[in-house]
């Protein structure tokens, strides 16, 4: 048990904090949909946010990558601190390069696999075909679906299944080399064998990047993730490692909400 502990405390030092919410606010109109935020994501781990539909995991995802502000009437008050600055603060377009997202239902652009892949990289302005073929090349084997796309890579991306597409777009967040990862349900679309090969590539992605995933599947989170967050009507009830938050949760509700009891 006391080993257990030590382990944590050196795991907590030697991982960097990426995102530090602090009492953090957020209003749509007169909804008051965040209440009192203070989380802290850290590189190299997947941290799940969890909680009852309505709850605010998709609102604090958006925030992260400040999309929430793209809705009309959207209030803030507290801090996010990114990279040491105020993400307030950050520039937007560098921060969509940095935070890549993934959505519930694959969306790939009505191009080619390789044009999907290449188009965030022509974007910031590369221009040259060997280099974008490498980035095209490394994006899809770091996503695990090269092999499946490496001898038709100039057809339409909508001709591959529901979880190649999926991949396809994890494959295209990782052609910008952003820091973080947000994803939002993002297997609530695929069969079973397609979200198991998507969460055994969260697993591996994690060596590299922070990964924020909003599930409402419990098994996954617990599957998956190093932290989870119990999300309950805007609040943040408990946030843990996911051991803890599955086997020893400190709070009622989080053990109603993950025995099933409610949600
Ligand atoms: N664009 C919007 N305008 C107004 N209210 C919104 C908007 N988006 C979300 N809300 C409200 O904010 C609250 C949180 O919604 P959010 O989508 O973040 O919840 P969620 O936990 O992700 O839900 P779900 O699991 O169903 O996707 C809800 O009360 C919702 O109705």
């Amino acid at each position: 048990m006391e080993k257990d502990t030590e382990h944590v405390e050196r795991v907590e030092l030697i991982k960097k904090p990426v995102f530090q919410t602090e009492d953090f606010h957020l209003w749509y109109g007169d909804t008051h949909a965040l209440k009192n935020i203070n989380l802290t994501i850290h590189e190299k781990e997947v941290t799940a946010i969890i909680g009852p539909s309505g709850c605010g995991k998709s609102t604090y995802l958006k925030t992260l990558n400040r999309m929430v502000e793209l809705v009309p009437g959207v209030k803030t008050s507290g801090k996010i601190v990114y990279q040491n600055q105020a993400l307030s603060d950050y520039p937007v377009e560098e921060l969509r390069s940095r935070v890549g997202m993934v959505f519930q239902k694959p969306t790939p652009f009505p191009k080619s696999i390789y044009e999907n892949v290449a188009y965030g990289p022509k974007i910031h302005g590369i221009r040259n075909k060997l280099i974008l073929d490498e980035i095209v090349e490394k994006s899809l084997r770091g996503a695990y679906i090269w092999d499946e796309v490496k001898d038709r890579l100039h057809t339409n991306a909508y001709r591959l299944s529901g979880g190649q597409q999926q991949r396809l777009c994890i494959a295209r967040c990782l052609a910008i080399e952003p820091e973080i990862i947000l994803m939002d349900e993002p297997t609530s679309a695929l069969d079973p064998k397609s979200t198991l090969k998507v969460e055994e590539l969260i697993r591996d992605l994690k060596d590299k990047y922070a990964i924020t995933i909003v599930t409402h599947n419990m098994q996954q989170a617990a599957r998956i993730s190093d932290r989870t967050a119990f999300f309950l009507d805007g609040k943040v009830v408990e946030y843990d490692q996911t051991n803890t938050i599955f086997h020893h949760p400190h709070d009622k509700r989080t053990e109603d909400y993950i025995s099933g009891r409610f949600g």
